[in-house]
């Protein structure tokens, strides 16, 4: 259905362990948008991520994905239907995992093989997927023996396993170099188009440079504050400068976004 709410969030309060993170979040993502989560470290990117992909259980308020109440209801089946990019998942996985099985444990959130009755349709997807980010000769090798690029990329086409119907990517590209991420990214584009599309998208980064150009909406987050809006958002320099505590601007060269920080703001802050 064109323009229903994928995900709703009403005045959210989520925390880590007894530290409030965040506080009266509220948002509906339509069907279809692809929402970049902006702001600066330490802000709440990826606790709202962990929120959204059902890892990570609401203090207070209401977060709606699909049909399920992630507050209060039981997130076990959720959480095959949503494919979660999230670093410490490296190192969660069993070292001697093959790239192969890493992949299509993903629809099962399964961190060990042995747990899990993988289909030869789901190894031969897990497959076509590695192709697809790049790495079609890595099936057999364990992740272990993969560079962190590599294992970066691994992990963001177990994101796409088992088409999920929410994406959620913590920082999918912070480990590559330049052209490992423009590998990403373009592998990034081209999964997000496949058929059926995701409902919904959420990709944190500290690097606007770093977003697919299919982003629609953004969630700025920082400071205390959360901005949620249409990509537009980011030519805002009152809510970029609200949430970064400096004037911040954001340009499209090409098609792709680039922030820039003007030195002498810096600087000024520096001496304050
Ligand atoms: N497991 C945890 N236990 C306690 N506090 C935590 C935990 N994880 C994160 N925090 C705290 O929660 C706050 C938000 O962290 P979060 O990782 O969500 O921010 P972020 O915006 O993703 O940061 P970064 O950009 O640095 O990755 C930080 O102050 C952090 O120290």
């Amino acid at each position: 259905m064109a323009n229903a709410t994928v995900i709703s969030a009403t005045n959210l309060s989520i925390a880590r362990g007894t530290k409030t993170v965040l506080e009266g979040l509220t948002l509906d993502v339509p069907d279809g948008a692809v929402v970049a989560v902006v702001g600066p470290n330490g802000a709440g990117k990826s606790t709202i991520a962990a929120a959204i992909a059902g890892r990570l259980r609401p203090r207070s308020g209401e977060l709606r994905v699909l049909d399920c109440d992630l507050r209060h209801g039981d997130v076990r089946s959720f959480r095959a239907r949503v494919g979660y990019f999230a670093d410490e998942l490296t190192t969660q996985l069993v070292p001697t995992t093959s790239a192969r099985d890493a992949v299509a444990l993903g629809p099962h959130a399964g961190l060990r093989r042995a747990w899990f009755e993988l289909s030869d349709e789901e190894l031969v997807e897990a497959d076509r997927l590695l192709a697809r980010v790049g790495l079609a000769n890595v099936g057999d090798r364990a992740i272990e023996d993969l560079s962190a690029g590599q294992r970066q990329r691994v992990l963001l086409a177990r994101a796409f396993a088992g088409r999920p119907e929410i994406i959620v990517l913590d920082e999918p590209t912070s480990h590559l170099d330049l052209i490992g991420r423009e590998e990403a990214l373009w592998a990034l584009e081209e999964l997000l188009e496949r058929s059926p599309r995701p409902r919904a998208a959420f990709i944190v980064t500290h690097h606007v440079e770093e977003l697919p150009a299919q982003v629609s909406h953004v969630l700025l987050v920082g400071a205390g504050i959360t901005r949620f809006g249409t990509r537009a958002i980011l030519q805002d320099a009152d809510a970029l400068a609200a949430v970064f505590g400096m004037p911040v601007t954001v340009t499209e060269v090409g098609g792709r976004l680039v922030a820039r920080i003007d030195r002498y703001s810096m600087r000024m802050r520096s001496v304050r």
